[in-house]
């Protein structure tokens, strides 16, 4: 039976609390971690936080950029890591902001289909060529039981050059979640559709509260976002997903001590 991914997110969230920890393979990472900027370094870096991570973090999330850095053998350390990462009970959510005109976009979204050799739960993606343009991905995550976050308002300093600018009446950003929000279905008490919001913004400065859908928050921790700015931006009752990648990661190579600062994260978000 497909079980969509916003039911898989809720019971994922409901066991194991809802902080996404990211991978990120930085080479200043690998340096720092004493594993070398490699792929042979790479490979060690992915296995040591799936094996630190995937049995206790509801997500993860590569960032499949640091993957295409060391090419083929790259996307295999990926398609390893994932494999094991999803194994352990770990939804995987890949980074890969996706986005191209809606021929091209179906063959992006096959990374949501089962037999793919980088299968996922979930990817994020980008809606610069227009929302639309992502509807091949809606099909084949609704008929696989995938996710989709779609950007929005990200974390970046400079995000609302573009993000702020206005259609009509509406931002850019809240045309984007308007979107999304109509691919959610009207009685999903979680949609499997999310939205990508920093947690660095000043203020939330969009709506939020038709979505039904989830919201990835990014900026935790190296990118200046703390606890309270999530409290401060979504308040509470809300389906948001804080993910952290250095300031997480910085605490390797040694898997308790990320086992450690994963549970910090873990402990702040439940209070
Ligand atoms: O708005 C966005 C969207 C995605 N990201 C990604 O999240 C991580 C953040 O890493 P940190 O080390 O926790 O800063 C990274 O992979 C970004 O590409 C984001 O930061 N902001």
């Amino acid at each position: 039976m497909i079980v969509p991914f916003g039911q898989r997110l809720s019971a994922a969230v409901a066991e194991r609390g809802p902080l996404c920890v990211g991978i990120d393979p930085h080479e200043q990472l690998l340096l720092d971690w004493g594993v070398g900027d490699s792929l042979d370094g790479l490979r060690r870096f992915t296995d040591a936080v799936v094996e630190a991570l995937a049995g206790s973090v509801a997500l993860l999330k590569p960032q499949i950029a640091f993957y295409e850095r060391f090419g083929s053998g790259g996307l295999a350390v990926l398609e390893d890591g994932v494999a094991r990462a999803r194994a352990a009970g770990a939804l995987v959510l890949l980074d890969a902001k996706r986005g191209d005109i809606g021929s091209t976009m179906a063959a992006y979204a096959d990374y949501l289909r089962p037999d793919h050799p980088l299968a996922v739960d979930a990817m994020t993606v980008s809606p610069y060529l227009g929302p639309e343009s992502l509807a091949p991905a809606v099909s084949t995550a609704k008929h696989h039981g995938g996710g989709l976050f779609v950007l929005a308002r990200t974390s970046n300093p400079d995000a609302g050059t573009l993000q702020h600018a206005t259609v009509g009446e509406r931002s850019v950003a809240q045309v984007v979640v308007d979107t999304v929000a109509g691919w959610n279905g009207p009685g999903d008490p979680l949609g499997s559709f999310g939205v990508v919001v920093g947690a660095t913004l000043p203020e939330l400065d969009l709506d939020l509260d038709g979505l039904r859908g989830p919201v990835l928050a990014p900026g935790l921790g190296a990118q200046g976002g703390t606890v309270a700015d999530l409290r401060r931006l979504f308040g509470t009752g809300r389906a948001v997903v804080p993910t952290v990648s250095r300031a997480v990661l910085g605490a390797g190579p040694d898997p308790a001590a990320l086992r450690a600062a994963a549970e910090r994260w873990a402990g702040e978000l439940a209070t």
